[in-house]
């Protein structure tokens, strides 16, 4: 299966909520290499006094399979995600049978994917589950990036996330000075 094809379908989702002032991460969830659901991030735009910490892509996309025309099964499901799952949507998409999970940005904030699931019940303790970093991570950083230099975006303002990302833009910047390889 070629990642970077679906990944760049994830990430038109993530545009998708980045021009609605939405955290910018997007998911597609692919089964016998077509998409059946995908979902873009809500619940973070503009001054809310709360932001939805439930309508994550990801969840929006396992959602979304009830309304897809495809029977979902889940053993020959992928899901794509330009960032890395979260500690709930991890949970879920274990939950829910899939077995590859496939990023771009890694989560160093809140990351569920580097979990040990050695001490969980058997259901998340057992579960056989491929994780795949860093498809096309440049540019789900980019966007991330953009995301956080907009003043009326207020999500994980001022945040470790923020300022990772403002950090990892200028190395990959500097890097590729001297490297035109890296994407
Ligand atoms: N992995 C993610 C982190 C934050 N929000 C999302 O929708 N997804």
């Amino acid at each position: 299966m070629d990642y970077e094809i679906f990944m760049e379908q994830a990430l038109e989702q993530a545009r998708k909520a980045f021009d609605q002032g939405q955290f910018p991460v997007g998911c597609v969830i692919v089964q016998d290499d077509r998409v059946i659901a995908s979902g873009a991030r809500a619940g973070t735009s503009g001054d809310l006094s709360f932001f939805s910490e439930i309508d994550h892509a990801e969840i929006r996309a396992l959602k979304a399979l009830e309304s897809s025309d495809v029977r979902f099964i889940p053993e020959r499901a992928v899901l794509f995600c330009t960032m890395e799952p979260c500690l709930m949507c991890f949970a879920a998409i274990i939950l829910a049978g899939i077995r590859t999970v496939v990023f771009a940005y890694e989560d160093v904030m809140g990351g569920g994917t580097g979990l040990d699931r050695r001490h969980l019940a058997p259901l998340y303790r057992d579960a056989q589950i491929t994780v795949v970093p860093h498809v096309l991570r440049k540019k789900s950083l980019d966007l991330f990036h953009d995301f956080f230099n907009k003043d009326a975006n207020l999500y994980w303002k001022d945040s470790l996330l923020e300022s990772y990302t403002l950090d990892q833009r200028r190395e990959s910047g500097n890097k590729q000075g001297c490297n035109s390889e890296i994407k």
